[in-house]
């Protein structure tokens, strides 16, 4: 079992990693973000992923998201933990606040949503029912609880293509379909880790209140400032999670 950490923006490092080793890889579908960085937490072997690359360059748009899942299956990925900066969209969903989401409504458009495209030898449809592993998410669960972090246990995602933000009109849309949520890359990837049978569950960590649901515009100071306070909660439960593990 190899776990991938895939990081976000906030997150284009795993500061405690020990780190053993960096895999360029090519892949059929191109370049992934980043180099894949190995290396050991709590005794664990990680990999770890920028998906936004390393320095962040690369927008929600444009990462190329089935060469970052191909090359994690490459390298004998089982299990993905997408962390990701969201924003909050229903109360319970407040800046700095950690979420893993059950459930999620892809918004994306244009983008390369799977493997199962071309020079088939029978058309594929994956099941989709439960987009993230709930044995996964059992396990982050877990480790919440086990370092004392406050979390919310269920949500739905809402994934918009970007990289502008959302309108407020949008973001009200988006609550009456059921989302609690709206980040910019869960969609393609959690699909992608599904069709090449990776388990895949996402640690939500919400920057700032959604379009029109705070006081006034949305500043990327207020994301940095909560992407911080969050990030330290979300590397604590990471370290539970691989101790336990
Ligand atoms: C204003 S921050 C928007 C940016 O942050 C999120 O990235 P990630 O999901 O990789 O943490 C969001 O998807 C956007 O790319
Ligand atoms: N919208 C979309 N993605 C995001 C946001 C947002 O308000 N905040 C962090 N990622």
């Amino acid at each position: 079992m190899t776990l991938a950490i895939i990081g976000g923006t906030g997150l284009t490092q795993l500061s405690e990693l020990n780190i053993t080793g960096r895999q360029t890889l090519t892949t059929p579908y191109g370049d992934p973000s980043a180099d894949y960085v190995t290396g050991e937490l709590n005794g664990q072997q990680i990999i770890f992923l920028a998906r936004h690359g390393h320095p962040h360059t690369i927008p929600p748009h444009k990462i190329n998201y089935r060469a970052n899942i191909w090359g994690l299956k490459d390298l004998g990925v089982t299990k993905i933990v997408a962390v990701a900066a969201v924003g909050g969209i229903t109360a319970d969903m407040a800046p700095a606040r950690i979420a893993i989401p059950d459930q999620l409504i892809d918004y994306s458009y244009g983008r390369e949503q799977t493997f199962f495209a071309d020079d088939l030898d029978e058309v594929t449809h994956i099941d989709f029912t439960h987009p993230y592993t709930p044995s996964l998410r059992q396990q982050l669960l877990s480790a919440a609880d086990s370092a004392a972090i406050s979390i919310v246990s269920t949500g739905t995602y809402g994934c918009t293509q970007g990289p502008r933000l959302e309108t407020s009109a949008e973001i009200l849309r988006m609550e009456r379909d059921g989302c609690d949520l709206v980040g910019m890359t869960g969609m393609p990837e959690a699909a992608l880790a599904r069709e090449l049978g990776i388990d895949y569950a996402a640690l939500a960590v919400v920057a700032n209140w959604a379009a029109g649901k705070g006081a006034g515009e949305i500043s990327m100071e207020e994301i940095a400032q909560h992407l911080e306070a969050g990030m330290s909660d979300v590397l604590n439960l990471l370290n539970c999670l691989i101790s336990a593990s």
